[in-house]
């Protein structure tokens, strides 16, 4: 029997409701695809055969194994929807050829050997450490504030406290900063770099392994900069440049300097320059947000 006019209706609204709730049971596959895309190393195969590859060029170049290239097609199609890379099918006497893919602006910063790139602060962020405590969500939501983070109850850790004692952790998240540094500080100098001007020293509170502090000592060598971080951090912190490190805890004391430095990202990328004032040197109310630059990221 048909079903009514209102029946239909009916139904045809559970069905969208259904996509609808699959499109976000399912949404974490583009991250997921995102991953194995920089796992596989498949923007670098694509730079390499000059920015265009077939999907067999891809294969070969990022060691797939023979059985998985079909695989391979059904990883690529999501990538497209993803708008991480771009397909072409040139056609030859009129008859559409074999897909060449090629990058996007996305996944130009995806090759490794770009001299602007994301590639370590983007396996940095899509890291199983930093992925799976998402999975506990609803778990921390029946904790009372403060402790733990959503970090330590998947991890029995803070973030820093597992950086600390996990070596190949620590390199992967002190990379990952100083390329996110390097990529952001390019920009921030170029559009409001007068903010360092006058400055004679500046201190990089929390700055990792220096990524913003060596950008600016490069494009402002007058300015003395340094860097403060914990001890685990400092201890593999990069020798011979300009900058100085040194280890603390921020919530204790803050090392003396002309301007105190922050950067904070999340959806607004921010630096924040703090000048001190002119009285005592060590105290914090004695610096003020003169100068502070916005970009939405
Ligand atoms: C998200 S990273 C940012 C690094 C750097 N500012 C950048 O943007 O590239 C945060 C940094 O804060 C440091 N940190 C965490 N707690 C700290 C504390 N109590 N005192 C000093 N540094 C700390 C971490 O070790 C890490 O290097």
């Amino acid at each position: 029997m048909a079903p009514t006019r209102e029946q239909h209706i009916l139904d045809q609204g559970l069905l969208d409701a259904q996509l609808e709730l699959w499109h976000h049971t399912f949404s974490y596959v583009k991250s997921m695809a995102l991953k194995s895309a920089l796992d596989l190393g498949i923007a670098d195969a694509i730079h390499r055969q000059g920015g265009a590859a077939t999907l067999s060029q891809i294969a070969a170049t990022a060691t797939l194994h023979p059985t998985k290239i079909s695989c391979l097609r059904r990883l690529m199609r999501v990538l497209l929807v993803s708008g991480i890379f771009s397909v072409d099918h040139p056609r030859d006497d009129g008859v559409e050829g074999e897909a060449v893919y090629a990058l996007t602006p996305a996944s130009r910063l995806l090759v490794c050997s770009a001299s602007v790139n994301m590639v370590h602060i983007t396996k940095m962020l899509l890291h199983t450490n930093l992925v799976s405590p998402f999975s506990d969500l609803g778990t921390w939501f029946q904790h009372e504030l403060p402790e733990p983070d959503l970090f330590k109850l998947k991890h029995g850790k803070t973030f820093w406290e597992l950086a600390d004692h996990d070596p190949a952790y620590n390199a992967l998240v002190n990379d990952g900063m100083v390329s996110d540094s390097s990529f952001l500080m390019d920009i921030a100098i170029r559009e409001c770099g007068a903010v360092f001007q006058g400055i004679g020293s500046l201190v990089d509170v929390a700055g990792g392994h220096g990524g913003a502090a060596q950008a600016i000592s490069n494009a402002f060598p007058d300015v003395k900069c340094s860097v403060m971080d914990l001890a685990h951090v400092v201890a593999k912190a990069p020798s011979g440049s300009d900058v100085e490190y040194i280890a603390g805890d921020m919530f204790e004391s803050i090392p003396p300097a002309d301007a105190v430095f922050l950067k904070v990202r999340q959806l607004v990328f921010t630096i924040l320059v703090l000048r001190r004032g002119a009285t005592r040197a060590d105290a914090c109310n004695d610096y003020s947000p003169s100068c502070c630059c916005r970009f939405n990221s």
